[in-house]
């Protein structure tokens, strides 16, 4: 096996035994990575360049069999995960009991933190940051377990201003769960389903910015947003529109002709602040954040979103900043065990 060659680069997975794992772990100190993927997460993070990287900075990814035990396969220094289920979670969060030795990114119950988007923005909350370089809160939101003909009653004593975003409560990474609407009035929320948020919209100029997170590494995007909705546009609309994934589907707003105060990126020390944070509090080092700026409000941030293990294959420049991330993880590994 050669390393540090650089026609690895463009090179294929890989299926390898258990045996000849081992083999290579302990001859060549390769760093294992064993993933658990959907195809969609494969075909858009593992991709050729990273793989290629990956090998020759002495990395290879393995494929974990999902038919098979955990414990027979490998042996790994990392499993890379990115599944639903019980099931699953069971087996990772056993894997993790009897594998201290393993780094599994990321533990289970924190990502399942994530899967309610209630729990997913209550560290931000919690947080309160506020400091010279700008505020960075929730939108007010209120959650409807069930009952919607209660909707109406509940957002006028809760105070929440039109127009509202209705998302449902769950997001487990499900097609429903980013079926999203925006409701002028309150009473057309009644023909949705409950468990939901309802958030107030915020308006934002229509760019939002991708914070993504990797272990310490921090990278921002712009991307479109839904645009800004008028006190005319309120007053003479009602009703619950469903919209599209406009962050997700749009191409990327970094090189368009935008109004400066509106894609002016976060300033850099708020994010690091705000990352670190996150990062102790959800207990998590693989994520992203959908952040907000008010308009109007240079120094007003809202965070909206946060996902697990995002579309890091959008982000410029992953495949370096996550394989100095995997060798960081092993590195502090390597540096705790021979203290
Ligand atoms: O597939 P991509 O590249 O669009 O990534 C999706 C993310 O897009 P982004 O990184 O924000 O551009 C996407 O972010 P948004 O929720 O759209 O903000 C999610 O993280 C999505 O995962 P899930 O459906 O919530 O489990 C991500 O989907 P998975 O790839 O994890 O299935
Ligand atoms: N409170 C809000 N104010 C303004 N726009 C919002 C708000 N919440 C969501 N959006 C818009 O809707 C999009 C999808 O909402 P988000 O909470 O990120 O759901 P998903 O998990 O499906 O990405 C965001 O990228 C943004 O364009
Ligand atoms: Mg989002
Ligand atoms: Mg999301």
């Amino acid at each position: 096996m050669r390393l540090n060659d650089e026609n690895d680069e463009e090179e294929g997975p890989k299926t390898m035994s258990h045996c000849s794992i081992g083999h290579l772990q302990q001859e060549k100190s390769f760093v294992i990575v064993g993933y658990a993927l959907t195809s969609k997460k494969v075909e858009s993070f593992l991709k050729p360049k990273l793989e290629g990287l990956a090998r020759n900075k002495g990395i290879l990814f393995v494929a974990i069999d999902q038919n098979r035990p955990l414990s027979d396969q490998g042996p790994f220094d990392i499993v890379l995960h990115k599944l639903t289920g019980k099931e699953w979670r069971q087996i990772l969060e056993e894997y993790r009991r009897t594998h201290p030795e393993v780094t599994v990114l990321d533990p289970p119950d924190a990502i399942q933190h994530l899967h309610n988007r209630q729990s997913m923005l209550q560290c931000v909350a919690d947080m309160n940051l506020s400091d010279p370089y700008g505020k960075v809160g929730v939108p007010r939101q209120l959650v409807i377990k069930r009952d919607s003909s209660s909707i109406p009653d509940a957002v006028t004593k809760a105070g929440l201003i039109l127009p509202l975003v209705a998302k449902p409560l769950v997001a487990d990474g499900s097609a429903k769960s980013h079926e999203l609407s925006l409701a002028y009035d309150e009473y057309s929320l009644q023909k949705l389903e409950p468990p939901l948020v309802l958030q107030e919209f915020v308006n934002h100029g229509g760019v939002l910015f991708k914070v993504y997170i990797v272990g310490e590494a921090i990278k921002v995007v712009r991307r479109f947003s839904l645009p800004d909705v008028t006190k005319r546009e309120l007053s003479k609309n009602a009703g619950v529109f469903r919209f599209p994934r406009v962050s997700c589907a749009a191409a990327s707003a970094d090189d368009a002709d935008l109004d400066p105060s509106v894609a002016e990126l976060p300033p850099r020390p708020l994010l690091e602040r705000l990352a670190k944070e996150l990062r102790r509090r959800l207990g998590l080092r693989l994520f992203n954040l959908d952040i907000i700026r008010e308009h109007g409000r240079r120094d007003h941030f809202y965070v909206i979103d946060i996902n697990y293990f995002p579309g890091y294959g959008k982000m410029p420049g992953y495949e370096h900043i996550f394989t100095d991330f995997l060798l960081s993880l092993v590195q502090s590994r390597y540096k705790k065990r021979s203290v």
